[in-house]
């Protein structure tokens, strides 16, 4: 009998997938509005000027070495400081238990990891609908999951009032998952004053909320305005978990640069924890990857580079914007009936259409037009070249 032959095939992933899809269909217009990955006018990916010029420094000084287990100190340094902020005291007194993690993907994971290992009887609280990835990684770290609400399919908006009542019934002490900006798929993110009741809410009820932040700067253009929930939070004295990723907002998609931290009571604390986040990513992986770490040190502690970061982080923000007023025009002057105001009313990468599985099955049959089913369109695949055919597509789809 042969080892494997039990082993079924494994489903597609439904983003992944769409990539795969896309990327075997012969015809010319083919549009890719699927995974979050951001791309230029063209339609071609983008490697931003500030990481150019990062590689140009290092070429030549070349090192091949392992990082330590935590990663590039240097990196989480510049990490913590975007998150927490360039004179946040926390920073100072050493309270923040921080290592450089697989991306996004990978510092969630280490959390996850983290929880079970020493909450093992916790669960957690994730958002309808999330990234479908979190269900996976908590999955697959054995954390049992509950679900809050958050998108408000009649509105496309924030269902902030059923929000406020998961949060008020989920037992005293619950881990949350909250997307601090960007929310991936919807767009929707609460307001600041929103942020506010949530957060004075967390207090009341002692819950732990665990910021996925794979979009600073990708929202609004600024990363200090997209990192209010978490200071918001901060300010009122909540221990937070934070996740943070350098592919979108820094197109280092494939190097895989995120960081995982842990806000601790004092230093101690975060000494202990950090140690036990080593002795996870230990046997996981042993050592994060030296290059994208590198890159993203560069340019985060050389003021020049990161002014230019600064300035086409928001260059690509506003790109994603100007495509949304258009799209969301383009449909309108097909003399569609419907309110697609939804589409430059929600913010980041991501637009949820609405549009169902079944259209967004049309979409692809008869249009070529690749997104996730959940009917997610990725603003960053919409260029002026295909802003029309999109629209014509999905009036024709939806009238
Ligand atoms: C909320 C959220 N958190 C974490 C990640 C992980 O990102 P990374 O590990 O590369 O830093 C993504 C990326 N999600 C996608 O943009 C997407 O939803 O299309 C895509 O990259 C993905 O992996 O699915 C995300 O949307």
């Amino acid at each position: 009998a042969s080892w494997w032959g039990h082993v079924e095939p494994a489903a597609k992933d439904p983003i992944l997938g769409v990539t795969e899809a896309f990327l075997a269909d012969p015809s010319p217009n083919k549009v890719n509005v699927g995974v979050g990955a951001y791309r230029d006018d063209n339609g071609k990916p983008v490697v931003l000027e500030c990481v150019r010029e990062a590689e140009k420094r290092i070429a030549g000084n070349l090192n091949m070495e392992y990082l330590p287990m935590g990663g590039s100190i240097k990196m989480i340094e510049e990490s913590l400081k975007l998150a927490y902020g360039d004179d946040s005291e926390l920073i100072k007194d050493k309270r923040i238990a921080a290592v450089q993690a697989l991306s996004g993907t990978g510092a969630c994971r280490l959390f996850a990891d983290f929880q079970k290992r020493f909450l093992p009887d916790s669960q957690i609280y994730i958002p309808i609908p999330t990234w479908a990835n979190h269900h996976n990684i908590w999955r697959d770290a054995h954390v049992p999951q509950r679900t809050f609400h958050y998108y408000h399919p009649e509105t496309k908006g924030l269902d902030f009032a059923a929000m406020m009542d998961d949060i008020k019934n989920a037992p005293n002490g619950s881990f949350f998952l909250l997307h601090a900006c960007a929310h991936n798929p919807t767009g929707v993110d609460p307001s600041e004053d929103q942020w506010r009741e949530i957060s004075h809410q967390f207090k009341v009820k002692n819950h732990f909320p665990f910021f996925d932040m794979a979009y600073q700067g990708f929202a609004s253009g600024d990363p200090e305005r997209d990192a209010k929930a978490i200071r918001i939070f901060l300010e009122d004295g909540h221990m937070i978990g934070c996740a943070q990723s350098f592919a979108k907002n820094m197109g280092l998609y494939g190097q895989r640069a995120g960081c995982l931290s842990i806000l601790c009571e004092n230093e101690i604390q975060a000494v202990a924890v950090k140690s036990q986040l080593q002795q996870i990513a230990r046997p996981m992986y042993s050592n994060p990857p030296i290059h994208g770490a590198l890159v993203v040190s560069i340019i985060l502690s050389d003021s020049v580079l990161k002014s230019l970061w600064l300035k086409e982080v928001k260059g690509m923000a506003n790109r994603i914007i100007g495509m949304r007023n258009a799209l969301r025009e383009n449909i309108e002057n097909l003399g569609s009936n419907l309110s697609w105001e939804h589409i430059t009313n929600q913010i980041g990468m991501f637009c949820y259409s609405g549009l169902t599985p079944e259209q967004v099955d049309r979409l692809t049959n008869d249009f070529h037009i690749y997104m996730t089913r959940n009917g997610r369109i990725s603003m960053a695949g919409v260029t002026t070249g295909n802003v029309g055919y999109l629209a014509n597509a999905i009036h024709e789809v939806s009238k």
